[in-house]
């Protein structure tokens, strides 16, 4: 039975609550059919566990933001808190631990300390073998999934280990497939059974699978990490890792978070964070310029003539980019990468919109509801660049665009993640003009679902650009 004044919900059964009700496989049109009946607050029960959904803009706004003291928590307690001892920073609760380490890769990730090289260095570096690796589909079709995926996990390994690697290397191979088992177990029933009976956690059930992907992940990380330790010159970082050793050398035994330990678990949430994210929405940007040809070339038209004479990119000429800034917000708002935020936790007992909301109670953010909310965008149901453009023809960021979230756990690697959509986009098309094939039927922009959004595997067709 839910709390007194809780928020409202479906009626669960014992045991199970509202799982049964739920299309597990893909569950947002259920979440939007409960949001029409129950208003932007609801709550459904995961097993025995009430979880409050929150919707719409204003309400999660509200909540994160406004209210941020009250719900910037992290549900303990769960498989992947305990398989990852707790130790990243991504799961980890709002409190010092959290809040130090966040500090330091935020800093860190803003050029501060990353070495010689800058981040847009590192990007541009990694953009020459996807420019490769196009190059090579002339004339052809390209699946686009393997090489974008690569791109963006080899741009992470370059800002935490200096590193990139060959695209059928063993170490990136074992990494990736451990990550993709994860998510989906993190996006199955093992998971909610595992966090929901808590006497079945010790059985030889397939939630075991997800200890062993974490050990076999921290196992090559911390391998990796004690050879940059034999080369590093302490106060001369060249990437994350030594700048988090450095650090540990500075702070000395000053009873802080910042462990060797910890680092192997940060690496690795930063990894797997900044992966399928990138990639995802890389994957749906060129699926929609493929199909309409008329945007790609009016982003084409806006590239030739702000980078003339320029050999490469920069990342400060977005300012002189308006319509390819609006292009790549839109492909952010319709791709919905993060369908449902990472879930929060509220920190002590609080009120939303009138409702009670005990301290420890689940909460999951549906930035779906916002990225597509009626009222907030002139067309919120088409891919249209105008949503980002005002009559003037000037990018303009309308404040229901928070595909990273919004307060004090937005996003982490926002700007990193910006700057690559960015660079990428804009190398590729202004080189390579990408086609749908004429006999691959039309396009299905439906995603498939998972704790982010991916499209269906595409191909297209790619021609050099005369230059
Ligand atoms: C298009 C790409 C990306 C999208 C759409 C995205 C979206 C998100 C969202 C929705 C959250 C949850 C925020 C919340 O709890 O309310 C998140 C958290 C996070 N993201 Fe990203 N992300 C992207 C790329 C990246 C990259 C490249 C990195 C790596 C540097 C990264 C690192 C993180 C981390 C560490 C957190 C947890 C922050 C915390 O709990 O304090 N993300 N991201």
């Amino acid at each position: 039975r839910r709390p007194k004044n809780f928020p409202p919900g479906p009626t669960g059964l014992p045991l199970v609550g509202s799982l049964l009700s739920l299309n597990l496989e893909n569950p947002l049109q259920d979440f939007d059919r409960l949001r029409r009946t129950h208003g932007n607050v609801f709550s459904v029960y995961f097993g025995s566990e009430p979880v409050v959904f929150l919707n719409g803009m204003q309400t999660i706004k509200e909540a994160l933001v406004t209210k941020a003291a009250d719900f910037s928590g992290r549900p303990q307690d769960k498989l992947f808190n305990i398989a990852t001892g707790n130790k990243g920073v991504i799961l980890s609760d709002y409190g010092p631990s959290w809040k130090e380490h966040r500090r330091f890769a935020l800093m860190t990730l803003r050029n501060f300390g990353l070495g010689k090289k800058s981040m847009e260095e590192r990007i541009l570096g990694e953009i020459q073998y996807t420019i490769k690796t196009v190059e090579n589909s002339i004339g052809k079709l390209l699946s686009p999934q393997v090489m974008f995926h690569n791109a963006a996990s080899n741009i992470i390994c370059q800002v935490l280990f200096g590193t990139r690697y060959d695209y059928d290397d063993e170490l990136i191979r074992v990494i990736v497939n451990c990550f993709t088992e994860n998510l989906k177990i993190a996006n199955g029933p093992w998971q909610t059974l595992y966090d929901s009976i808590p006497m079945i956690r010790n059985l030889p059930l397939p939630f075991q699978k997800a200890f062993e992907n974490i050990k076999t992940c921290e196992n090559i990380t911390l391998r990796l990490i004690n050879e940059h330790k034999k080369t590093r010159v302490p106060g001369q970082p060249r990437h994350f890792v030594d700048c988090y050793l450095d650090e540990l050398d500075k702070r000395g035994n000053d009873g802080s978070s910042f462990s060797e330990d910890r680092l192997v678990m940060y690496a690795l949430d930063l990894h797997v964070a900044g992966t399928d994210t990138t990639s995802n929405t890389l994957l749906t940007g060129f699926l929609y310029l493929s199909t309409h040809p008329h945007i790609q070339e009016r982003c084409q038209q806006e590239i030739d003539q702000v980078l003339e004479g320029k050999d490469c990119v920069s990342y400060d000429d977005r300012n002189n980019m308006p319509y390819m800034q609006a292009v790549i917000h839109e492909v952010q708002r319709v791709s919905n990468t993060v369908p449902l935020s990472v879930p929060h936790c509220a920190i002590r007992d609080t009120e939303l919109k009138g409702y009670f909301i005990p301290r420890g109670t689940m909460i999951i953010p549906n930035l779906t509801t916002v990225m597509n909310e009626e009222g907030q965008w002139k067309f919120p149901n088409e891919f249209n660049p105008e949503n980002f453009l005002n009559d003037q023809g000037e990018f303009v960021k309308p404040e229901a665009f928070m595909p990273f979230s919004a307060g004090p756990r937005v996003c982490l690697g926002e700007g990193l993640a910006r700057m690559e959509l960015f660079l990428i986009t804009v190398t590729l098309l202004r080189k390579f003009k990408f086609t749908w094939p004429e006999d691959a039927g039309e396009p299905d922009y439906t995603p498939v679902y998972g704790v982010t959004l991916t499209p269906k595997p595409y191909k297209m067709k790619v021609q050099l650009r005369a230059s």
